[in-house]
């Protein structure tokens, strides 16, 4: 099954153009959405999730028309939304009990059965009888997890998941994600580059509402090879720098600022080639469609 947008576009009311013409195929598996804070992920999410309305374009998935008959979305859709808030005085068993008759399981036997293995699954069973309120972010995630599981979604939206998290906890996090995603779509919208490296078969870059990049990350990444060159700057030389050259990323690495640089060939002696990562892609590629230049969205690459 895949879920195919084409020329999706959305305009809020106050005149932000939070969605231009996206067309995107996701098939079965993980698939990350990544773009900076604004991009337009939840407006797509929120979209997808039939929760708000889109001027035009499509959306479907397998044979149903997403914007059309939405109840049809509604039953194979689990959503975990980037606000999830919970009942801080229920307990989790208690919660998922309640979302679990939401979700139209009303034979009381089944559903203790469903919810019984929805908390085995995402590691939260031996906490069934704590309230909502105790858990930690990692814990609330996975409870956001085990509720859009509920009904055996084939679709699977996340917003945002990981950020707050710690190591460990979305460590455990992307774990449950990747057994999840085995068998049905699972969308993960992020701002965090390596949740994308980490996870997933397929992504896109979005930034200002547009799709500025789709494929297999190892892919994309193969694409930029010997193009990022790296050295060490001083903080005073950076702004010349970021004028000669074309600077995706400079960051500060044990009291350096360490600048890496796209160029067809190495730009000079102190520069050395580095292997690409997604975050050089996801750098290279917002940069140029911030210059304004016309990219083909096939390559990397810019002349
Ligand atoms: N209901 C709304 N009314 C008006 N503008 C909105 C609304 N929701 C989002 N926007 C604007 O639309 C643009 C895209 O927002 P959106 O929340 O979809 O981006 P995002 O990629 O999810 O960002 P973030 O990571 O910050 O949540 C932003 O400029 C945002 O301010």
């Amino acid at each position: 099954m895949e879920l195919v947008i084409e020329n999706l576009s959305k305009t809020y009311p106050n005149g932000v153009q939070a969605l231009r013409d996206v067309s995107l195929t996701i098939p079965t598996g993980m698939f990350g959405l990544l773009g900076p804070n604004g991009a337009g992920k939840s407006s797509l999410m929120r979209t997808i999730a039939t929760l708000q309305e889109a001027d035009s374009g499509s959306i479907r998935l397998g044979d149903i028309d997403v914007l059309r008959d939405k109840d049809a979305v509604r039953r194979v859709l689990g959503y975990l939304p980037q606000e999830f808030g919970v009942y801080p005085k229920v307990s989790a068993e208690a919660l998922l009990d309640h979302f679990a008759v939401l979700k139209g399981l009303s034979n009381t036997k089944e559903r203790q059965e469903v919810v019984t293995a929805l908390l085995q699954r995402t590691n939260l069973y031996d906490v069934r009888k704590k309230n909502l309120g105790g858990f930690s972010g990692g814990m609330k995630q996975r409870f956001g997890i085990a509720q859009a599981l509920l009904g055996n979604p084939r679709l699977i939206i996340v917003d945002e998941p990981t950020a707050g998290l710690d190591p460990g906890e979305r460590n455990r996090f992307h774990n449950l994600l990747s057994e999840i995603g085995e068998n049905i779509i699972v969308i993960l919208s992020t701002h965090i580059v390596s949740d994308v490296s980490d996870l997933c078969r397929n992504m896109a870059i979005i930034n200002k509402g547009q799709v500025l990049l789709t494929g297999d990350p190892l892919q994309v990444m193969q694409e930029l090879r010997g193009q990022v060159w790296r050295r060490a700057v001083a903080k005073e030389e950076l702004a010349a720098l970021q004028q000669a050259q074309r600077v995706i990323s400079s960051r500060l690495f044990a009291g350096q600022t360490i600048v890496h640089v796209l160029a067809d060939a190495q730009p000079g002696s102190e520069y050395t080639p580095v292997e690409p990562s997604l975050e050089d892609v996801y750098f290279a590629r917002i940069a140029e469609a911030e210059r304004g230049v016309t990219l083909n969205p096939d390559k990397v690459a810019v002349s």
